[in-house]
């Protein structure tokens, strides 16, 4: 099982959790925990096992419970085997959501994938192989974006989607749907943030002369490209490369930034601290 909690800072923290655990008849097999000192906020991941003769699943979600109480925590207990099950959206680009459905055909993502959906045909991601994954087609304009998003909605709620990854998914979404996402999607964004904002980065760093171009996966909010980051690399670049060049290079970034965030966030490896994240890497 894994729990992760966030709580006002204060001392006792960790050994109550651990005498819960023990007592509960559990074997803690990894543990990570960051104190936030400028705002006196404690963060903590716990991977253990239920051993033979342990508390049931539901009495130790009762004692997380309490203890979340007591210490006024933000909490999540569950399964390790359980599959968050996640959405995909693209718009033309479909290397990241190629790359995605790789590594969970390879067993690298542990996930149930819900469905993919393009605001464009499904010709455009021709070269991405989807099996027997649903597939929708929700195009959009300026006129029916409220319709197209109702849509999109509906579509998570009907699949009981947890995640919505945006996979170079090019519309930026309303503050309502934002909202009702928040925390459960993440964007791919290709530039490194917070450097080159926007639809266009890769020509913008080609205009301003940049030796590194890079690529950020954050979680989505109503303010574009500022939402919470989770992870970022960078790729050295030269005065001989084209824009094509950053595009090409830029996709590699992309693919292994996006693909680690995801990750991330289904192993619970992710705490939002505000506008910012801790993330506790393996
Ligand atoms: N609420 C948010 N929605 C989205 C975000 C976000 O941070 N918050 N990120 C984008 C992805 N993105 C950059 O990473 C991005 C996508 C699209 C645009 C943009 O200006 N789109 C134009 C239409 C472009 C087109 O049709 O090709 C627009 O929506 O008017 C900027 C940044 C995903 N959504």
């Amino acid at each position: 099982m894994i729990l992760a909690l966030s709580c006002p800072d204060r001392p006792g923290i960790v050994a109550a959790v651990s005498t819960l655990l023990a007592e509960a008849g559990c074997n803690i097999r990894d543990a990570q925990q960051f104190d936030d000192l400028e705002i006196g906020r404690f963060f903590m991941r716990v991977v253990f096992d239920r051993l033979e003769g342990a508390r049931s699943a539901a009495e130790i979600q009762g004692l997380v419970d309490e203890l979340a109480a007591r210490f006024k925590m933000t909490v999540s207990l569950r399964d390790a085997a359980a599959r968050k099950r996640v959405m995909l959206l693209v718009s033309k680009f479909d290397h990241c959501l190629a790359d995605l459905i790789y590594r969970w055909r390879i067993g690298e993502l542990p996930m149930e994938i819900t469905a993919i959906v393009s605001n464009h045909a499904r010709e455009h991601i021709a070269s991405t192989d989807l099996g027997d994954l649903p597939f929708h087609h929700m195009p959009v304009n300026r006129q029916t974006k409220m319709e197209q998003e109702a849509e999109l909605w509906h579509l998570i709620q009907e699949t009981q989607s947890d995640l919505v990854v945006l996979a170079r998914y090019m519309q930026v979404l309303s503050d309502g749907l934002s909202a009702k996402l928040s925390g459960r999607c993440i964007n791919i964004h290709h530039s490194f943030l917070p450097g080159f904002k926007g639809a266009k980065p890769y020509h913008q760093a080609h205009e301003r002369g940049v030796k590194l171009i890079g690529a950020t996966a954050h979680y989505v909010t109503s303010d574009l490209d500022e939402g919470p980051i989770i992870e970022q690399d960078v790729e050295r670049i030269s005065h001989r490369d084209t824009p094509d060049d950053l595009v090409r290079k830029g996709r590699d970034i992309e693919r292994r930034v996006l693909a680690r965030a995801v990750r991330y966030h289904l192993e619970d490896r992710v705490l939002l601290n505000g506008k910012k994240s801790v993330v506790f890497t393996d």
